[in-house]
């Protein structure tokens, strides 16, 4: 077979992206046009140019070190239009890549610390998962995460005051991320469990196993009682740990040109899929900060395909695997695995 036959199988896979943070899609270009456009100074030693901000991008040295230049790059969101031009930017390359389902996460505490209005936030992004619904016959949630470097009575607060964005049905998610190491998950066991108490209909993940090692994951299961792991890759450290992901089909939301911008692996090559592949772990590829670290999720199937050479079969699987861990109801489900049988039909000589 060969690799544009292939290319061409890849972009045609029904995706859906299940870890990709919307303030994470914000290109240089948009950064810098927004920084104009608001009149926002950016501080002395953040990169100026588009030129340099590419640059700094491709030397990420650590998660931290990212982090610090993801938090001044969103402070150039400000108006509720600024967060509908960032999302819908997003649903546009996503639907481009093949994406027909995005969960998508954003940071609430990381705006109301700058005194942006969560109304303002949550009605962009609805306006923008709105117009790409519509545009595009893509489906769409929204997954509020909570900062573990901010004190975790913070969480609780801004879950409370999520709260009309959950009875709306615009927030169905609640995640866990930002800075790993020092911070694990049962700091945040409270935040969740009110979270469940509210009886509020929602789903729950958190990033762990990230830089983390898998007593954060097995921390997001027994004390977040999470249906997702964000990250993950650290598992496979631990086989009981494998195991048990396996037995309870968690999905693991894996993104690996992240881990290697940020040097949680060497090379993508050394994530283990095949492992998770092995003990029966679903997994999904997708893009983290795609504007950071280099590229979206297209480009994430590309470059674990150059590594892992999977043929078609385990694709398809991965696919498949990718649908029954999403949070849609059983008929979307439905649309979205015949499409994918469409896709195998359609390219089987490559088997
Ligand atoms: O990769 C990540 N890890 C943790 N927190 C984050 N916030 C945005 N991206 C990330
Ligand atoms: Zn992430």
């Amino acid at each position: 077979m060969t690799v544009s036959d292939f290319d061409s199988f890849l972009t045609e896979l029904p995706k859906c992206e299940h870890h990709v943070h919307l303030e994470g899609t914000l290109s240089p270009e948009l950064l810098i046009d927004l920084a104009k456009r608001n009149n926002i100074k950016l501080p002395e030693e953040h990169p100026p140019t588009i030129e340099a901000l590419y640059d700094r991008y491709s030397k990420f040295s650590c998660l931290q070190d990212f982090l610090d230049h993801y938090y001044v790059g969103m402070s150039v969101l400000i108006y509720e239009k600024d967060f509908e031009d960032l999302a819908y930017n997003y649903f546009v390359k996503a639907h481009q890549d093949g994406v027909h389902h995005a969960e998508v996460f954003f940071d609430p505490q990381a705006h109301l610390e700058r005194g942006i209005k969560l109304t303002d936030v949550v009605s962009g992004i609805t306006k923008a998962r709105t117009r790409a619904e519509s545009d595009f016959g893509i489906t769409t949630k929204l997954i509020m995460c909570f900062l573990r470097h901010i004190p975790s009575s913070d969480a609780l607060t801004t879950l409370h005051a999520a709260v009309p964005h959950i009875t709306t049905g615009h927030i169905t998610g609640i995640g866990l991320d930002s800075s790993e190491l020092g911070f694990p998950p049962h700091l945040f066991k409270e935040a969740y469990a009110t979270a469940r108490e509210l009886n509020l209909e929602l789903n729950y993940t958190a990033h762990a196993g990230e830089e983390g090692d898998h007593t954060y994951v097995l921390g997001a299961l027994d004390d977040l009682k999470v249906e997702r792991i964000d990250h993950g890759i650290r598992s496979a450290d631990d086989d009981a740990t494998l195991k048990r992901l396996a037995a309870n089909n968690t999905l693991l939301t894996v993104c690996p040109m992240s881990n290697l911008k940020l040097r949680a692996v060497k090379s993508i090559g050394d994530i283990p899929l095949r492992k998770f592949l092995e003990y029966g772990v679903p997994f999904s590829i997708n893009s983290d900060d795609p504007a950071y670290f280099g590229g979206y999720i297209l480009d994430n199937y590309k470059e674990v395909h150059k590594h892992f050479n999977f043929d078609l079969a385990t694709w398809i699987k991965i696919a498949e695997n990718n649908i029954h861990g999403s949070w849609i109801n059983q008929d979307r489900k439905d649309v979205l695995l015949a499409r994918v049988a469409d896709v195998r039909k359609k390219y089987i000589h490559l088997a």
